[in-house]
Order: C-alpha cells, then sequence, then structure tokens
C-alpha cells in the first residue's frame, strides 16, 4: 500500500465569525498530484498556510508523513518545499546569485544544491541574465527551484501556473510531473482555473467557502466530462444491438434506468437517432453533453449556493 504523505481531518481555520476552511478533510498519498481547485477567497491558502505552520488551525488535525504531535510534525516539515505566492527575488541579480543568496540564508550547504535546482526547472542556461529581465514563467520556475533546494518528498503550490501563457504553463506542468516521475515527489498544488491542472494532476479537491465539495480522480473526472450523446431509450440491450450492427459504434457505457452514453457519432446525432428509431427503439430523450472542465467546476459551486 503507498505510503500516506499527508491527511487533513476536520481542518477548520475561523477569523472571527468567518469559517476560511470548513472541516477540510484531504488525503495525499506518494506520488499523486493533488490539484486544489477553488475560487479566490476559497480557502486554498490558509489550507497550505496550516500545513506549513504559518496559520493555526483552529480546529482539526494534520498528519505529515505518519506524524501528527507538533514535534514530529515540526520536523517533517522539513521534508516539504513550499511556493505561496512569488517569493521576492532581487531584480538585479541572476538566477544563480538569487538562489545561492537563499542557500546561504538557510544555511543549506553545497553550490551544487543551487545548480541541481537551476537544473530541475530548466534555469542552468539562463548566464547573466538578470531576474528583472525573466519572464512570468521564468520567474515562476525560479521560485519553484527555491521549493525544491531542500529536495522536498512533499511540494507545496499556491497558484503557481496562476497568469502563465499556454506555454509557460506546459514547462511548468511537464517539471512538476518529472519530478513525480523521478523523485516519487507528491505535489499539492492549487488553481482556481481547474484546466490548468489538466493533465497533471492526479485527483482534485474542489473548495468554495471553506468546504471541501468534491473529491474525484483525474480518470473519473475525465469521464464524467467526456463529450457524449446522452440517449434515453425505452430498452438499453435493444438499442446497443441497433447501435453495434447498424453504427458499428463500439464506444458506450449503459447507465441504470436505460440511459446509453455514446462516444463515438458525435458528429451525426440524427443519424443515431434515425437508426434507433428504425430499430424498434423508443426514444425518451437525446442530449449532447459537453465535455468543459471548467463548466464542471462551475456547476458544482453553482450547485453549492443553491444548496
Ligand atoms: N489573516 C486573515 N484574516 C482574516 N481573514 C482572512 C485572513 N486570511 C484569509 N482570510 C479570509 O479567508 C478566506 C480564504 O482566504 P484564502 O486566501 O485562503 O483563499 P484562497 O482560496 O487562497 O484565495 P486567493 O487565491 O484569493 O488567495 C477569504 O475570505 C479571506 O478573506
Amino acid at each position: 500500500m503507498s505510503e500516506i504523505v499527508l491527511a487533513l481531518r476536520g481542518l477548520t481555520k475561523r477569523y472571527g465569525n468567518h469559517l476560511a476552511v470548513d472541516h477540510v478533510d484531504l488525503s495525499l498519498e506518494q506520488g499523486q498530484i493533488y490539484g486544489l481547485v477553488g475560487r479566490n477567497g476559497a480557502g486554498k491558502t490558509t489550507i497550505i498556510r496550516m500545513i506549513t505552520a504559518q496559520t493555526i488551525p483552529t480546529d482539526g488535525e494534520i498528519e505529515l508523513f505518519g506524524a501528527t504531535g507538533e514535534r514530529e510534525l515540526g520536523q517533517m516539515r522539513q521534508r516539504t518545499g513550499v511556493m505561496v505566492e512569488t517569493p521576492s527575488f532581487y531584480p538585479y541579480l541572476t538566477a544563480r546569485e538569487n538562489l545561492e543568496y537563499y542557500r546561504l540564508q538557510r544555511g543549506i550547504p553545497g553550490r551544487h544544491v543551487t545548480e541541481e535546482a537551476l537544473e530541475d526547472v530548466g534555469l542552468a542556461g539562463t548566464g547573466k541574465k538578470k531576474f528583472k529581465n525573466f519572464s512570468l514563467g521564468m520567474k515562476q520556475r525560479l521560485g519553484l527551484a527555491l521549493a525544491l533546494m531542500n529536495r522536498p518528498d512533499l511540494l507545496l503550490l499556491d497558484e503557481p501556473i496562476n497568469g502563465l501563457d499556454p506555454e509557460g504553463i506546459v514547462e511548468f506542468r511537464n517539471i512538476l510531473l518529472d519530478l513525480c516521475r523521478q523523485r516519487q515527489t507528491t505535489i499539492l498544488i492549487s488553481s482556481h482555473i481547474l484546466s490548468e491542472l489538466s493533465n497533471l494532476a492526479t485527483c482534485y479537491g474542489f473548495i468554495d467557502n471553506g468546504l471541501m465539495l468534491e473529491q474525484i480522480t483525474a480518470k473519473a473526472l475525465e469521464t464524467k466530462c467526456r463529450a457524449c450523446i446522452e440517449l434515453h431509450v425505452d430498452d438499453a440491450a435493444k438499442a446497443s444491438l441497433v447501435l453495434e450492427r447498424d453504427l458499428e459504434v463500439r464506444d458506450y457505457e449503459v447507465l441504470p434506468g436505460n440511459v446509453i452514453r455514446l462516444y463515438d457519432c458525435l458528429d451525426r446525432p440524427e443519424q443515431v437517432t434515425r437508426a434507433l428509431v428504425e430499430g424498434g427503439v423508443s426514444l425518451g430523450g437525446v442530449e449532447g453533453r459537453g465535455a468543459n472542465l471548467e463548466d464542471y467546476f462551475l456547476s458544482m459551486i453553482g450547485g453549492a449556493r443553491h444548496g
């Protein structure tokens, strides 16, 4: 069984009358990339700050690498790397000089640590270029390099992809995937844009108003958000037969209540309905379902607000 790297149980933060984080449960196994998704003010930063002891929880429990007591938690926190908002770097120093400054400040021995961190994030070749002339993507990668200097087993990243252009997002994503593959680094990454985390997160937690609304694996989310034609029929077995025989459909699933989700023939729904009717199937409804991750997230938040 995989090691549980991080577990939150009933984690709560109250500011006056405001519940910023409301009894959040979360569990993260080694090598997972957990996408914490929520709008601005949802409580993402507060959760990360409680894990790193920058904010004291009002209630609940944090378990890190199996430890829960304050003293042991303190030790285990040394195995984490954190990036909450872009760290302040010196504008007139290079990437290497900036990292060297922080390495010495933190008392981490060995120049090779800086070199490895620069290699990890693809900034080893930036030479004399000063921080002030870096693109946002480079700045964010330097922030990540700083979080990687202690070779963490758990990385906590608060909105690191925020504002990056598509190319920057891909670069950042590839670095994280490499860390996960090569070092089995476990990653918790927050974002207010779900699609920024696609092809990266292995599971998601959706948070709104401090509440964890849903936790779902990337695979399950992909299935939920996959484009399909949803058919409500009187006889699913008969409909399946017609679809396979007359339209050579292979990719479909049958849900309870005589509902069929069809992933083939998306561009020709009329042909599907005609074939079914001609095959003697009664259709109660035909509905095209979208494939948009953002819509899924927004519909969930909408649902929460009405709830
Ligand atoms: N020190 C504080 N004092 C009072 N309220 C706070 C404090 N820190 C955060 N909050 C409130 O707690 C809630 C959650 O904030 P948090 O920063 O965790 O959200 P977030 O999801 O990270 O959003 P953002 O992306 O905007 O940072 C917000 O309503 C915020 O105003």
